[in-house]
């Protein structure tokens, strides 16, 4: 955005602070969605375009034991007196992973005025994985801590969007209410206004991201001030990652965003569907998505939350009507009715709401362990949902899972008719992911992973069982060997996973080493 009068100075001010200063994305504002962010310039497919250290961390709102310092999951053992306990600090009775998380530095002021105020932990080991709400309390005081520490920053994250008088009447906020005010003025002793207090737990629910590590031993919620200012899209241009001990995220774009365009993220799930991620979005975060995605009937094609029309595919009706789907006729209403898009036919939008909670219900209730209940689940609901239908989406996303990797389910034990079925699974998820979740994310990057494995094992399998010649073995995996190279460019960025690809890309050279 800015001029120079000659290329040598254009230069200068490059090394001087400009390649510092020079973002590829600009913050906006407009009435109905507030700031937002886009793009200063065309920004490529995989361009990282900011990384940003959180301006605070902490633990969830609700949590299983973990260090109080670094966020990792703890597990009790026994102490002097033959009870089970976890490893606390000396000052504050706060269970931490041992003394460098005691002496850390997010954990110093916290823990002084703590001892100032003579208050001790009182979390006590129950049973495993019992979750504390105790922790509720911790990120806000992090932030109040801030007033006087870092004034600035205080005020920076103070700016962040809150909804809090929304939220204040929610009955989770009548709970944490109570608790956390008590907290802080009265335990702590700290004259903060119950406004002010509340406010900044809510902006936490508004504006913090789920940071988890790759090794999946650590959860806890940041925020980031510039991340935040990204708008929420059902079709984002973006995927971020988290780098190093310090949780700094890269935001990284999935396709290509062109100069003026919108930078978004997803605050949902790519595979829900409409009714569930436009509840989520207004429950959660105070807004009515109106986004391209949301008021399309058929989302982009997909029919990811439709079902068939019970007149037009009864066993007496006409073989031309079979296949003929009901469609929102307002998805942007949840209370629109649902239309067959041949005869006419209508159901009211609440029988869909209520159809869609209790099929959730019943699929999150399947035994996860074993493909079973998944593929009983699909062949039960074939001719009430659409096959791309959400809740059959995320049965299949399940048995792409445990189909290759569960004991019992790996790869070399797949009969020949399992095998195909998680290929075609793959084949469709990955259609899914190009119209919902597009480019080079994370989705995409797993789901290729996954397909490019079984496609090995089968020519493998073909080739050894002298199904295809060498040649034709060869020719086939290398084919293959796109996908992998493909999935290695998503998803090499992302930590621990450049080490892993590398490898694979070895044991497939030599496989083909091998057939030669
Ligand atoms: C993380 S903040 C994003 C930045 C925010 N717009 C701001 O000005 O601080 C989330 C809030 O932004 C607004 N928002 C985000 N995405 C939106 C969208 N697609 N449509 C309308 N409002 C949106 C909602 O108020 C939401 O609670």
């Amino acid at each position: 955005m800015v001029y120079y009068c000659s290329k040598e100075h254009q230069k200068f001010d490059w090394k001087k602070s400009h390649k510092v200063e020079c973002k590829p994305y600009k913050i906006q504002y407009s009435d109905s969605c507030g700031r937002f962010m886009t793009a200063t310039r065309d920004i490529k497919q995989g361009e990282v375009i900011l990384k940003e250290k959180p301006a605070v961390i902490g633990p969830r709102m609700y949590c299983k034991v973990q260090c109080l310092s670094c966020g990792r999951q703890l597990q009790p053992i026994p102490n002097d007196d033959g009870n089970m306990d976890f490893i606390r600090c000396s000052s504050c009775n706060w269970p931490v992973c041992g003394i460098d998380c005691e002496k850390a530095e997010v954990h110093r002021e916290e823990c002084k005025i703590m001892v100032q105020s003579k208050y001790k932990c009182d979390i006590k080991y129950e049973c495993p994985d019992k979750a504390e709400a105790a922790y509720c309390v911790i990120a806000p005081l992090r932030v109040l801590l801030m007033k006087d520490s870092n004034p600035r920053m205080f005020e920076s994250i103070m700016n962040l969007e809150s909804h809090v008088d929304q939220r204040i009447n929610t009955p989770i906020y009548q709970v944490l209410r109570p608790n956390l005010i008590m907290f802080i003025r009265q335990v702590l002793g700290m004259n903060f206004d119950d406004k002010i207090i509340l406010e900044i737990s809510s902006i936490f629910d508004n504006n913090s991201f789920d940071v988890r590590s790759a090794d999946k031993t650590k959860r806890l919620r940041a925020i980031y001030l510039l991340a935040s200012m990204m708008n929420h899209s059902c079709r984002p241009n973006t995927r971020h990652i988290y780098l190093g001990e310090d949780k700094t995220l890269a935001l990284i774009a999935t396709v290509h965003i062109a100069k003026g365009e919108e930078i978004t993220a997803t605050y949902t799930q790519p595979l829900w569907g409409t009714l569930d991620r436009r509840k989520f979005l207004k429950t959660n975060k105070y807004f009515d998505c109106k986004c391209e995605r949301c008021a399309d009937p058929t989302e982009f094609g997909t029919y990811l939350g439709n079902i068939y029309c019970t007149m037009c595919n009864s066993t007496n009706a006409d073989v031309s009507r079979k296949g003929a789907m009901l469609v929102s006729t307002n998805p942007l209403d949840e209370t629109a009715l649902w239309k067959c898009e041949n005869c006419g036919y209508f159901i009211q939008g609440r029988q869909m709401v209520w159809g869609n909670k209790a099929l959730k219900e019943e699929l999150s209730s399947l035994n996860k362990t074993g493909p079973q209940d998944f593929e009983h689940f699909i062949e039960k609901y074939k001719l009430t949902l659409h096959p791309r239908n959400h809740l059959l989406i995320q049965a299949k996303l399940a048995l792409m899972e445990i189909y290759g990797n569960y004991k019992g389910y790996s790869l070399k034990e797949l009969p020949e008719n399992l095998l195909s079925r998680k290929i075609d699974i793959c084949n469709e998820l990955l259609e899914v992911a190009e119209k919902l979740d597009p480019g080079w994310s994370r989705f995409r990057g797993s789901i290729l992973l996954e397909l490019e494995a079984a496609m090995t094992i089968k020519i493998k399998k073909e080739f050894e069982a002298e199904m295809l010649t060498k040649t034709e073995a060869q020719n086939q995996l290398i084919e293959n060997m796109v996908l992998l190279e493909e999935a290695t460019n998503i998803l090499k960025i992302e930590p621990h996973m450049n080490e892993a690809l590398q490898t694979k890309l070895q044991e497939r050279l030599s496989i083909l080493d091998n057939t030669k």
